[in-house]
């Protein structure tokens, strides 16, 4: 019979959370789950250590009294989670993840490696849902990832603010656009639409969203020019 303990993380508690991450972070990296860390324990250390506790969330699992896993959470992001391997099995960090569920009703985002499958299998088991796949270039490690969401006690609200945050990219984006289509008009040697132009534009962005496909997206790029062009009447 084991005991596991999960409580609040003090300054005093940082060394054994830096144990805790390298131990991890070093058995993710030997089975390939993980990209190689390009900070050396050193650095990792004065991170960890630099830590506002004020600011975030650091909880610690204790299994037997050893610290063996903790997770850190800030208001909307679930930063980490790490098990040390030889604890794996014990429910430790289905027990952190429950812990942060608890702590943030409102949901949360975390962003998991795609080369870990075993944490995403974890997730997913314990309702998170895959939102972005990226090629890695926004990350340190350069390695593809994934940003999965525990959509919280209201999922509504959840990815309507999530949406929200989207759309201002997107409106943004779309100014920019029309604004781009009106000023190519006048150099054009004949006026008028070009379909051939426009399955171009949809196969390219077919490339950065598969998921809706090029005859989707011809249509949106369709919809967005006629409105666009529409717009210079006005
Ligand atoms: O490239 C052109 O010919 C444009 O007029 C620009 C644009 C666009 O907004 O991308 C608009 C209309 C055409 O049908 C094709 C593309």
């Amino acid at each position: 019979m084991t005991d596991l303990q999960l409580r609040p993380a003090g300054v005093e508690d940082l060394e054994a959370v830096l144990a805790v991450n390298l131990a991890s972070r070093a058995g993710a990296e030997r089975s390939g789950a993980m990209p190689p860390g390009i900070h050396d324990d050193l650095d990792v250390r004065r991170w960890v250590l630099s830590w506002d506790l004020s600011q975030q969330d650091v909880w610690l699992a204790e299994l037997d009294g050893r610290p063996v896993g903790y997770a850190r959470a800030t208001a909307t992001w679930l930063d980490d989670l790490y098990v040390v391997p030889d604890a794996a099995g014990h429910g430790v960090g289905g027990a952190l993840l429950d812990l942060v569920k608890g702590l943030r009703p409102a949901g949360f985002c975390l962003w998991v490696f795609e080369s870990n499958t075993p944490a995403r299998a974890f997730y997913e088991h314990r309702g998170l849902v895959a939102l972005e796949r990226t090629d890695g270039e926004g990350n340190e490690e350069k390695s593809p990832d994934i940003k999965m969401a525990w959509p919280g006690e209201e999922p509504l609200s959840f990815f309507r603010g999530l949406i929200d945050e989207v759309d201002e990219q997107l409106g943004d984006l779309l100014a920019r656009r029309a604004a781009l289509t009106r000023a190519v008009q006048p150099h054009k040697p004949e006026p008028g639409r070009d379909p051939a132009r426009e399955r171009a534009i949809a196969e390219a962005l077919a490339l950065r969203a598969p998921a809706l496909g090029p005859d989707r997206l011809a249509r949106i790029v369709s919809t967005i020019i006629t409105e666009s062009l529409d717009s210079a009447r006005d």
